[in-house]
């Protein structure tokens, strides 16, 4: 059946659509299956997102026909196919009317990704109008919160020189608190890694007692405040909450340095509003483990990164992983620097839509995967701002030297960068970061060549 009368309205111009504020504007790369044609199949596409069936049904009437989503541009040959949803029909919140992330995502990457005559759809961009972003939570805390914690400038604050403890799993209470507390002794913030929690030989309450205590001993040593991103997931809202309660508790005096790490894309958009809702005073650090299967350039169905990142600032994520932009272990480009730049913003143009964020929160760009001191000069260049949370696991603890010189490394990384130094003169004068490129001999070979001869290192 052809619902192209209904479900579709190519006069209708994008930017009238966006001066209304009326509408929540989706573009999706789509490619029907052979045999049925563009518009007809992305009508159909927007029946099944929004009111409709394959079929006409009885039961509709003019009310109904009033908040159908309408595609209301097509570029066949680009792939490019754009819908209109009406506001009105997202489901809203009974306790306080607010939008929710699951009914967007449910209507309009729903349905629409098994129907049988679309060969591949994915969402590559949306656009909020004012009212809609008046209406999700958005981050309560920040990365100026982190600053401020620091003791740095709340603006402008700067790099976060963070780890990852490693091995990912099989460190003890006692061994996994001393990995924390020698990188302490140089960097700023350490995080669970993802499936870090209540292991039976790792027992969080046995645990996070000792992180409490190795911060505190960090912090005297070095007269620095530190800070831990602890992960609190779990499949039930009341285990994660007993985490969350039970790591306050610990920290006690120290609790406001305890950023709260939910693993939002393997757990959902539920487990992340709990997390914003419940506890609004601790940062939100949304780890994205398992996106790639959707996001990644060769899934031609789900969604982007960049449509991720867009989605956790609206949800309230403080910070959200946004990958390495080509110079760590994970898939990624250089120019996905504009994954950064959206979550960041209070204005910026994504790939298809220019958004303003009246005033939300920014989400921090936290930069993890495969990074090192020697690969972070070239990725500050890339992104050109170091006001990112930074953590690197195998960076820190596969320092030759000690997890406390790979810290230091990092941030002598981004203080080369920021001088416009050389990285080659930088480590003649700063032993850590020179220390990094005979920790890292296959990165220092391929960034740096002939470093061997001009650090005068001979093995
Ligand atoms: O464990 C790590 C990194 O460890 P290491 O620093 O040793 O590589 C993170 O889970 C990845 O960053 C995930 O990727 P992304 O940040 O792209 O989501
Ligand atoms: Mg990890």
């Amino acid at each position: 059946m052809d619902q192209s009368s209904r479900y579709a309205d190519l006069s209708l111009k994008e930017e009238d659509l966006i001066k209304e504020g009326n509408h929540i504007l989706v573009a999706y790369k789509m490619q029907p299956k052979a045999g049925h044609g563009y518009l007809e199949a992305a009508a159909h596409f927007a029946a099944e997102s929004s009111t409709g069936t394959n079929v006409e049904v009885s039961t509709t009437d003019d009310f109904t026909k009033g908040v159908d989503a309408l595609v209301y541009f097509i570029d066949e040959a680009r792939e490019d196919m754009r819908i209109a949803y009406p506001l009105e029909l997202f489901d809203r919140n009974v306790t306080d009317g607010r939008m929710m992330i699951v009914s967007f995502l449910t209507l309009a990457i729903g349905n629409n990704q098994g129907m049988g005559d679309i060969a591949h759809a994915k969402m590559i961009d949306f656009w909020l109008p004012p009212r809609a972003i008046q209406l999700f939570d958005g981050p309560a805390k920040d990365i100026s919160d982190l600053w401020r914690i620091l003791g740095r400038p709340i603006q402008d604050g700067g790099y976060i020189a963070g780890t990852i403890i490693k091995p990912k799993l099989g460190l003890r209470p006692e061994p996994f608190a001393e990995a924390a507390y020698q990188f302490w002794l140089g960097g700023d913030f350490i995080k669970n890694d993802e499936p870090q929690g209540n292991q039976v030989f790792a027992p969080l309450k046995k645990t996070i007692p000792l992180v409490a205590d190795a911060m505190k001993r960090a912090m005297d040593e070095t007269g620095q405040a530190k800070l831990f991103s602890a992960n609190i997931t779990a499949d039930d809202h009341y285990e994660m909450c007993a985490r969350a309660d039970f790591i306050l508790e610990t920290f006690g005096p120290d609790a406001d340095k305890v950023a709260f790490l939910v693993d939002g894309f393997v757990g959902g958009p539920g487990m992340i509003t709990t997390a914003r809702r419940q506890y609004p005073a601790q940062y939100l650090h949304y780890h994205r483990a398992g996106h790639g299967m959707i996001t990644s350039p060769s899934a031609k169905r789900g969604y982007t990164a960049f449509v991720l990142a867009k989605i956790a600032r609206l949800q309230g994520a403080s910070g959200i992983h946004v990958g390495t932009m080509g110079y760590g272990k994970m898939e990624g480009e250089n120019d996905d620097r504009i994954i950064a730049y959206m979550i960041e913003r209070d204005e910026c143009q994504g790939p298809v839509y220019y958004q303003k964020w009246y005033g939300m929160k920014p989400t921090t760009p936290i930069i993890s995967g495969g990074m090192n001191a020697l690969r972070l000069p070239g990725f500050f260049e890339n992104l050109g701002h170091g006001n990112v949370i930074n953590t690197a696991g195998g960076g820190s603890y596969g320092h030759i030297d000690s997890p406390a010189a790979g810290a230091i490394s990092l941030r002598q990384a981004y203080e080369c960068w920021k001088a416009k130094a050389d990285p080659i003169e930088w480590a003649k004068e700063h032993k850590e970061f020179a220390r990094a490129f005979a920790s890292f001999p296959h990165d220092a070979d391929k960034l740096y060549p002939g470093w061997r001869e001009k650090l005068q290192i001979h093995q």
